[in-house]
């Protein structure tokens, strides 16, 4: 609750206004029955037509305030709510825009999305009801008992066991439904993911027929839903013919007891109307003050979540500080590095040790998993090493600043993504010090030139939504531009080439090798064509380098690359060709 407290801080006044405003439509509302009362025991009992005319004036002055009252508090109430939640949306935007590889993946994309859309509009909905509720509903509650005290104090009586067993009933009722609302809850969270994938997969769904089996996985998680859903429902209705129950059976024997004050000639039949109304008025607002119970646990369960993203360590990777000169040393070295992801068991890469000359190529081939992207995902420190250390010009890289490193490390990721916007921001993407000749360098050597010629407006040409107005291989070939556009020292193409054809793949190569400054590159692929013409080319099997060397020399000794490179060139075909 401190952390809420800490936003709705800034909306101090309206925190106040909007209850204190409820509080004063309360007040007329809570006066309305005894002018009721007047009118029937003196305007109707006396016939005074100007009287009854000068209440009915009373009480639609009493509405017209009352609605004044209640829009300014609605108003401020609102403001508190929509702001509050709008910069804890933002919050929690940048906080999620700064997290680090590790804690990102372990909270997950679609926990993220539901964190920042459906939490943060719970907590919206909760303070918006929590301020206009919070202090009316209990004041009217207490009040209408105090003005059936003051009309009658005999009465009162049948109030409080009123109050008391709406109360229970309320709180019975609430207390079974709430660990029901939070399963409702969790299930949806698990419906809004099979949405999201599904939608996302609609394609490979599609191509491998599997609707209907994703149509009955889905049925069975919307039927879990429905049969939560429907146990809360049953529970809840009993809410309001119980409550009415009670109510009625108070309206009844305050009727009967109010007559027979009224034969004594104790009470008046006005004041026995106005006591009825005062008990429908506790019985509308018990209702409200269940309601906004669930409404309020289910904004504190949202906060709690929200919280722990907000709460998270801001960056778990470590920093040193080394002073050793840059470029009296390799462009890259890995000393004996090992790693394993954050919550696995596992090292997915083991004693990784080589060292790039400044302006060498490194090609790293091996099988699916076998930890090539792994190695890559230490060199711009997305993640510290678990042991040994990497090395960028000869200083450790959990010495640099991570903008340092953006700038040295131009990473083309094996599952990037473009963003909706123009091709020029894209590439450019948003550093300033890039300029048309960087970006124009950068599209040629990516085999680009075409892809923007293709387009009707070229750089401008918009990039919708999933990039859908581009293939596969435009895509590739627009973010390979995007790495080379900021003329980064160290350039990493992580399986990035895959969806180019063999002749776009070596025509890139080639332009790469021709860049004026000489980038370091690594090229991983699963094609030996594409790192046979390397300085260096790493073999890695299970998390291990199997085999270090130049294509030549590999080709000659080792098993594996022997096994990669013949599936890919078959013996007899190189024969033949020769
Ligand atoms: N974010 C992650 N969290 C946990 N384990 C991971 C993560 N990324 C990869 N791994 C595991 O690490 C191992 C190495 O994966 P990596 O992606 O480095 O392989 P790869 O050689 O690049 O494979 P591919 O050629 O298929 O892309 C695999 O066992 C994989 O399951």
């Amino acid at each position: 609750m401190k952390f809420l407290g800490k936003y709705l801080k800034d909306y101090k006044k309206e925190s106040i206004f909007a209850p204190l405003f409820k509080m004063l439509e309360a007040i007329f509302e809570l006066l309305v029955p005894l002018v009721m009362a007047s009118i029937i025991d003196v305007g109707i009992a006396n016939r005074d037509r100007d009287y009854v005319i000068h209440m009915c004036l009373l009480l639609t002055l009493f509405a017209i305030l009352g609605l004044a009252f209640a829009i300014t508090a609605q108003y401020f109430a609102a403001k508190a709510a929509i702001y509050t939640a709008s910069k804890m949306r933002a919050d929690l935007f940048h906080r999620i825009m700064d997290m680090s590889a590790a804690s990102h993946g372990s909270v997950g994309t679609s926990a993220l999305t539901t964190r920042i859309t459906s939490d943060i509009n719970q907590i919206q909905s909760g303070i918006n009801m929590f301020l206009r509720l919070f202090l009316r509903s209990p004041f009217i509650v207490f009040g209408a008992m105090i003005m059936a005290l003051i009309v009658d104090v005999k009465s009162t009586l049948i109030f409080v066991i009123v109050i008391a067993l709406l109360g229970l009933v309320v709180y019975g009722i609430t207390k079974s439904t709430l660990p029901i609302f939070s399963r409702i809850q969790k299930k949806m969270e698990r419906v809004f993911l099979a949405v999201g994938e599904n939608l996302e997969g609609a394609r490979v769904i599609r191509a491998f027929g599997n609707q209907d089996q994703q149509k009955q996985a889905f049925g069975t998680q919307t039927e879990d839903l429905y049969a939560d859903q429907m146990r809360a429902g049953k529970v809840s209705a009993l809410l309001n013919p119980i409550t009415y129950v009670i109510v009625n059976l108070g309206v009844v024997a305050v009727i009967w007891f109010g007559s027979t004050q009224v034969d004594m000639g104790i009470l008046a039949k006005g004041q026995v109307v106005a006591l009825v109304n005062y008990m429908s008025q506790i019985l509308v607002e018990l209702i409200k003050l269940a309601n906004l119970i669930v409404v309020l646990m289910r904004a504190y369960a949202s906060v709690t979540r929200v919280e722990q993203i907000m709460e998270m360590p801001y960056d778990e990777r470590t920093y040193v500080t080394e002073t050793q000169k840059a470029s009296e040393a390799d462009a890259v070295s890995y000393e004996q590095v090992s790693f394993a992801y954050p919550q696995a068991g596992e090292m997915a890469i083991r004693d990784i040790d080589f060292k790039v000359p400044d302006h060498g190529t490194v090609g790293i081939i091996g099988g699916t998993g076998s930890g090539k992207s792994t190695v890559l995902h230490l060199l711009n420190h997305m993640y510290d090493a678990s042991k040994g250390k990497v090395l960028i010009y000869g200083k450790d890289v959990r010495s640099y600043k991570e903008n340092e490193l953006t700038k040295i490390v131009g990473l083309v990721p094996q599952r990037g993504v473009l963003f909706h916007g123009s091709i020029r921001d894209n590439i450019r993407f948003g550093r300033e010090d890039i300029t048309d000749d960087m970006i124009a360098t950068a599209v040629h050597a990516a085999q680009a030139d075409n892809v923007i010629e293709s387009k009707e407006h070229g750089l401008d040409e918009e990039i919708l939504q999933d990039a859908r107005n581009l293939s596969g291989g435009q895509r590739q070939r627009l973010m390979i531009a995007r790495a080379l556009a900021g003329q980064p020292k160290i350039l990493v193409l992580d399986d990035s080439a895959s969806a180019l054809d063999v002749a776009t793949d070596a025509a890139l190569r080639k332009a790469i090798r021709g860049l004026p400054w000489h980038p370091t590159t690594f090229i991983v692929s699963q094609r030996a064509s594409s790192v046979m013409e390397a300085d260096q080319i790493l073999v890695m099997e299970d998390g291990c380098i199997v085999g270090k060397g130049k294509h030549e020399d590999l080709l000659r000794d080792n098993a594996i690359y022997q096994e990669i490179y013949y599936s890919q060139f078959p013996k007899d075909e190189k024969e033949q060709n020769s």
